[in-house]
């Protein structure tokens, strides 16, 4: 398959003075429109790598590249959603929305156009009748949608989401799940996402990227996430490939990688 993202040899150090090596010679290619997730346990680096990719950060050694292109600093070629909104509470749903449309598109379109891109990024998450709601007047789901409209709003070439439902209810949680499956169904989308959750990550993604505990966390083991789509949430759970994947990531995360809290 063609790499669209590459990841080459990337390792990042922090800090001056007194250093801390996150991550270690991670090498990763992604293909246009595959779903790639990112797991392992709390403070390895996730995060990191997903900021590096944003061009948030720039890495200590190695490169990354989009379509060829050296990423260098963030571009609205990468859309971002993170795990808390990050809304600004003092403008509606639909003007968060219009202040990255604006930014990437204002040279090209005009002000009606642009606001149709919003509302067409609105219809998206299925948020249109809230548009002229601030977010402290809609849930935190609600949030989130609004939150992953205003990425895709800017027409990414990636999708890069850091736990973007971590902070939701089991339910809320499922629900927009499948819709994010929708949206990128719809729109093609390459994503790269970072969770905690197995089944999430199993459920979404061709491919789950296992890295192991830090410092110097490097890439241990992907896994191939070989469930034909459409996927059923209930039935795919009974299949043996999915108890399989299932058992790998458990294995290699509470085995393999497993926590020793004194
Ligand atoms: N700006 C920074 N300066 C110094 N150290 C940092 C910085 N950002 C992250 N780190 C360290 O790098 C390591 C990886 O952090 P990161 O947030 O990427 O982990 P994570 O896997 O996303 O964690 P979590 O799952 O808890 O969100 C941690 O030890 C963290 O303390």
């Amino acid at each position: 398959m063609e790499t669209f993202l590459s990841l080459n040899k990337v390792s990042m150090t922090f800090g001056e003075r007194t250093k801390f090596h996150a991550l270690d010679t991670i090498s990763l290619s992604v293909a246009r429109g595959e779903f790639v997730s990112l797991i392992g346990h709390s403070g390895c680096g996730k995060s990191t790598l997903l900021n590096l990719i944003a061009g948030l950060y720039r890495p200590s050694a190695g490169s990354i590249s989009c379509e060829g292109q050296q990423i260098l600093g963030p571009g609205p070629d990468r859309g971002v959603v993170f795990q808390n909104h990050s809304l600004l509470p003092w403008m509606t749903c639909h003007d968060n929305i219009l202040l990255g449309v604006a930014q990437v598109f204002a040279a090209r379109l005009d002000k009606s156009a642009m606001r149709r891109k919003v509302d067409q990024a609105l219809d998206l998450v299925h948020l249109g009748h809230a548009a002229n709601k601030y977010p402290h007047e809609i849930s935190g789901g609600m949030k989130q949608r609004v939150g992953i409209a205003r990425a895709l709003a800017i027409e990414p070439r990636v999708l890069l989401l850091d736990e973007p439902f971590g902070a939701l209810d089991a339910l809320t949680r499922a629900s927009l799940q499948d819709e994010l499956i929708k949206i990128v169904e719809q729109t093609r989308s390459t994503v790269v996402m970072v969770t905690h959750d197995v089944d999430e990550a199993i459920f979404l993604s061709d491919r789950v990227v296992m890295m192991t505990n830090g410092p110097a966390a490097k890439i241990g083991e992907v896994l191939h996430v070989d469930i034909p789509r459409p996927r059923h949430r209930l039935e795919m759970t009974t299949t043996p490939a999915y108890v399989e994947c299932r058992r790998r990531l458990l294995e290699f995360l509470y085995l393999k990688q497993a926590v020793v809290r004194h």
